[in-house]
């Protein structure tokens, strides 16, 4: 199958902060993986906006950086496209949700990247290889090190660390399966999205 490009189906101002450095007079970037971080995952994977459940204070969690002057960004594997699973206006409705639910308390979400693609398509995209991550840097005009991209498995991690993006592991989804195996040195732990925001807004 001829490799797809990332989608992206958002738009976003150029901010960027790295995550522990002073912080400058730009916003800061948060990456987010997504399915686990904002909403529950399954390993029937996230068919239908019926099936897109938002994790427990993640969407006010999301709010509240935004808010607070924080760039909130996706980055997500989609391999359910490649396998027909489901197709990209449902993908779309599900990502036009996450929107509306941030924006009805105030927060918006800023650039969302999927990789349509699946384990053997050999693309750029897909997690953990970090193209998308490349991407949402290209877009703000920023770069990576240090920024904290948050996921719940081991592709997410890896993916951080290939730009030097600081890994985040949070223990919703497939998080504490992640966490039953030897993680990357130097990866920082939380128990949700919810937590995230919390440290971050101290
Ligand atoms: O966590 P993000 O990247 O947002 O999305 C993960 C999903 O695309 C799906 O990724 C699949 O992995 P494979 O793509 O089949 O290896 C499985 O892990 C599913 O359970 C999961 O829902
Ligand atoms: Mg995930
Ligand atoms: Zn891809």
């Amino acid at each position: 199958m001829a490799a797809r490009q990332a989608g992206q189906t958002d738009v976003e101002s150029p901010f960027s902060i790295r995550a522990g450095a002073p912080l400058p007079a730009l916003q800061k970037l948060l990456i987010l993986d997504r399915d686990g971080v904002i909403n529950e995952d399954s390993d029937a994977y996230i068919k239908s906006l019926a099936e897109w459940i938002p994790i427990p204070g993640a969407i006010d969690a999301i709010a509240r950086l935004s808010k607070a002057g924080w760039t909130v960004a996706v980055a997500t594997n989609q391999s359910g496209l490649a396998r027909g699973y489901y197709d990209l206006a449902t993908l779309d409705a599900m990502h036009a949700r996450l929107r509306e639910l941030v924006a009805e308390q105030g927060g918006e979400v800023g650039l969302i990247v999927h990789c349509p693609h699946g384990p053997d398509d050999g693309c750029a995209c897909r997690k953990p290889k970090p193209g998308m991550l490349e991407q949402i840097a290209t877009h703000y005009g920023t770069e990576l090190a240090g920024v904290w991209f948050v996921g719940d498995s081991r592709g997410d991690l890896d993916a951080a660390l290939a730009v030097h993006c600081q890994p985040v592991l949070v223990k919703t989804g497939k998080g504490e399966r992640t966490l039953s195996k030897p993680l990357p040195a130097g990866t920082l732990i939380f128990d949700d999205l919810a937590a995230i925001a919390d440290q971050l807004l101290l």
